[in-house]
């Protein structure tokens, strides 16, 4: 977050070096920046294994996927509320993961909004139809309820922030079981 593209500002790529040591849990880094294409070699080798992008966060979308793939990793693209599943129709064979925001991208803490079910049962079946391998996600007001909602509707990976911290860290093993169980 760049606190221009979305009015927030959050993580950089010195933040991603900073944390590759400690896992080897893939990082799954979702960019809310406009103009994009200049970070995208930095977040590459800070240590992103997929880099997600916004169709309105640069001028080719089609051009910064290429350029994502060009550095090894994987592809994501992100539709916020607003953005029609159709925008898919000419890079879907491209990318490695779609991401549905359910909230518009910005801040932790906002409501679900239901609208996109429709939207992600509508890119289930664009992704079947492909035959491809790709990651259906879902980001925003996700918890217990609205996760087995996603779900239904096609989705196969959930961001879920709130509903992960809540109540400090002795309650994140069981907020993730309650998260998983939906
Ligand atoms: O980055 C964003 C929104 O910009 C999301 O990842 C939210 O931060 C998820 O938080 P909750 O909606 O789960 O509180």
């Amino acid at each position: 977050m760049d606190g221009h593209f979305v009015p927030n500002i959050t993580i950089g790529p010195a933040i991603v070096k900073a944390l590759r040591p400690h896992t080897t849990k893939p990082f799954d880094v979702h960019l809310m920046i406009s103009p994009v294409d200049a970070y995208l070699d930095a977040f590459a080798e800070a240590g992103a294994d997929t880099i997600t992008v916004h169709p309105e966060a640069g001028p080719h979308i089609h051009r910064s996927l290429q350029h994502i793939k060009s550095l090894g990793k994987r592809a994501g693209v992100v539709l916020n509320p607003a953005t029609p599943a159709k925008m898919l129709d000419y890079i879907l064979e491209m990318v490695d993961l779609v991401l549905v925001m359910s909230v518009n991208p910005g801040f932790g803490g906002q409501s679900f909004i239901d609208s996109q079910l429709r939207k992600i049962a509508a890119i289930r079946k664009m992704i079947d139809a492909s035959g491809r391998d790709i990651d259906l996600e879902v980001d925003g007001g996700i918890d217990a309820r609205t996760a087995k909602l996603a779900i239904e509707a096609g989705a196969d990976a959930l961001v879920a922030g709130t509903a992960t911290f809540r109540g400090g860290p002795d309650a994140y093993a069981d907020n993730i079981r309650a998260l998983r169980g939906a």
